[in-house]
């Protein structure tokens, strides 16, 4: 055999070869778009990506996904075709369409990017698997559950609220904090950049709930966590007393970079993802998935190692059963509550942080705020909001969702696999087998829905729109079998969070036209929020 196939080979020169693979290169890309087997051809788009997932790949590791697919839909209008297999659809009735119940869509190899340790129930992608998690983690999200968690959260917001009212104490002696530490105290207001610490709340509510004990960020005014210094051996570690070398790492960094990472590798095509992650900047977000499952690991073999009556979500992980009435083990236990740190922590913060931004800017919403914050928890002199005071204020939930409208940190269209028979929306046939996605940002812009004036923050507008047009397209938390399990637990968060610091804090932004820069990854995150703090009962003028 190899006498027959050496001739050949030497008898294929190398200008041969050079030209061999771009042709091969062109065929590719050309003959797929030719054949056109979706019949997406007729959509329009730029140009490249009707040829290659490399335009979209591009955008993506760019970090500003949703704005610029935005411009391609006002550029192009509602359908763009954002990748070869890929339709990006601008349309608020198309959610309940790729994303509702029993319309049959699974998640596209997208989520395949995201996966570290074994899969969970973010990532499978197999419907049966998906429902077999989801019905164990659900129960624990209900609305009843989520009430047990209060405690934890208000624990931390008292925390933060207690380091900004000694750092606002610090800013009226006129100081300043240490170099990088990156508090000043001036003009009577304490000025600090509110993301860091939004960041450290929101890991030490979820290090809390979801793995026994706080991250100690907010003590320790940094991002820290200890991680194994060697992941196989933390794994082998498990129920054993041996101990296990560790490190520390910045863990909302490497929660950034994994984030970054999972979003470009998904966008691109499979077979090229084992290539792609030797590149530097790749090899390096590699690096971030390994240490971030580390915290998880490591936590979840110190509870096993030492169980506990306590109640918080690893232990109801650990308690929750599928259909047959068996456990997760010990793996899939772990990879549940890596999963948890992840959607549950910068989410909120990346939330918080621009609902902030929003209310600082905007000193009419601000005062109203207060103004509802005074006349119902006035008398009530608890630092922290509880549960049932939050219940009772319109505004600040209009306040909320004209934030999460604005700045979805979920901003891009989650990608959905069109099934069998197909799905059609506003007339529009797609086959089996494409991929369609809805993008938030977009349908949070839409004029028809929002009104004119859709970059403006303003919370009136939630009293003002038709009710049902705003519930259909609202989306901040996805809609249908894969919508945010966790929505309970992060609205509760949200309200607790703003309503307190709100109540206590007057804040005002550096100047007047101050953006709120981002970039995205799988979340459209805020890079940062100078704020001016002064107490609303101090003295100071
Ligand atoms: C403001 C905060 C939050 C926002 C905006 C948010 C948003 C979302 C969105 C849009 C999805 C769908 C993702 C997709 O289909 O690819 C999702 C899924 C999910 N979220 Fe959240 N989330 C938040 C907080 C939380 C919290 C606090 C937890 C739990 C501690 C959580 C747990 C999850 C889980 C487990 C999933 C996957 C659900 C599934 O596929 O069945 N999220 N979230």
């Amino acid at each position: 055999m190899l006498d027959i196939v050496n001739p050949l080979f030497r008898s294929i020169d190398l200008s041969t070869v050079a030209l061999l693979i771009p042709v091969g290169v062109l065929l590719v890309h050309l003959v797929p778009y030719f054949l056109d087997v979706h019949g997406i051809r007729k959509y329009p788009g730029p140009f490249l990506a009707k040829f290659s997932d490399l335009w979209l790949g591009w955008v993506c590791k760019a970090g500003h996904r949703s704005e610029v697919v935005h411009e391609m839909h006002q550029k192009y209008g509602p359908i763009v075709r954002l990748a070869p297999n890929h339709v990006s659809v601008a349309i608020p009735d198309a959610l309940g369409i790729v994303y509702g119940h029993g319309n049959g869509a699974l998640k596209s190899n997208f989520y395949d990017a995201f996966v570290s340790i074994s899969r969970g129930v973010f990532n499978t992608r197999d419907r049966e698997e998906h429902t077999r998690k989801r019905k164990i983690v659900s129960h624990i999200f209900s609305q009843k559950s989520v009430v047990e968690f209060v405690p934890q959260v208000r624990l931390y917001v008292g925390m933060l609220i207690k380091q900004w009212d000694h750092l606002y104490d610090q800013a009226l002696k006129g100081l300043s904090g240490p170099e990088g530490e990156g508090w000043r105290g001036q003009g009577g207001r304490l000025w600090l950049d509110c993301l860091p610490w939004v960041n450290y709340l929101a890991f030490d509510i979820v290090g809390d709930l979801a793995f026994g004990a706080p991250f100690g960020m907010i003590e320790a005014a940094r991002d820290l966590a200890v991680v194994p210094k060697n992941q196989e051996d933390a794994m082998k570690s498990y129920g054993s007393s041996k101990s296990v070398e560790v490190v520390e790492i910045p863990a909302v960094k490497i929660l950034n970079g994994r984030g970054e990472y999972s979003m470009s590798m998904g966008v691109l095509p499979p077979w090229w993802r084992p290539f792609v992650r030797h590149l530097p900047w790749y090899r390096k977000g590699g690096q971030d998935v390994k240490s971030l499952a580390g915290i998880a690991i490591m936590a979840v073999a110190k509870r096993l190692a030492t169980p506990t009556d306590r109640v918080d979500l690893l232990s109801k992980l650990q308690e929750g059963r599928d259909g047959d009435g068996k456990p997760m083990g010990r793996e899939e236990l772990t990879a549940e509550a890596l999963t948890l740190l992840i959607a549950g922590s910068d989410t909120t913060s990346n939330s918080t942080c621009a609902i902030l931004y929003y209310l600082a800017r905007n000193r009419h919403a601000q005062d109203k705020l207060h103004k509802e914050l005074d006349e119902q928890l006035g008398a009530e002199d608890e630092l922290v909001a509880t549960d049932q005071q939050v219940k009772r204020l319109p505004y600040l939930d209009a306040c909320i969702n004209e934030g999460l409208r604005l700045h979805s940190t979920s901003a891009l269209g989650l990608p959905r696999v069109v099934p069998e028979g197909g799905l059609t929306i506003m007339g529009e046939y797609f086959p089996p087998g494409t991929v369609l996605s809805v993008p938030s940002f977009s349908i949070h812009r839409d004029k028809t829905i929002w009104g004119e004036d859709i970059e403006d923050y303003r919370p009136e507008r939630w009293f003002e729109r038709d009710q049902a047009d705003i519930q259909k397209t609202f989306n901040p938390f996805s809609v249908g079998p894969r919508a945010c399990v966790g929505r309970n637990l992060a609205y509760l968060e949200l309200q607790i969070i703003v309503a307190s610091i709100m109540r206590r804090f007057d804040i005002v932004l550096e100047s007047a036209d101050q953006q709120l820069h981002t970039r995205e990854g799988f979340l459209r995150k805020p890079l940062g929020c100078k704020i001016g703090i002064k107490r609303r009962d101090s003295a100071v003028p």
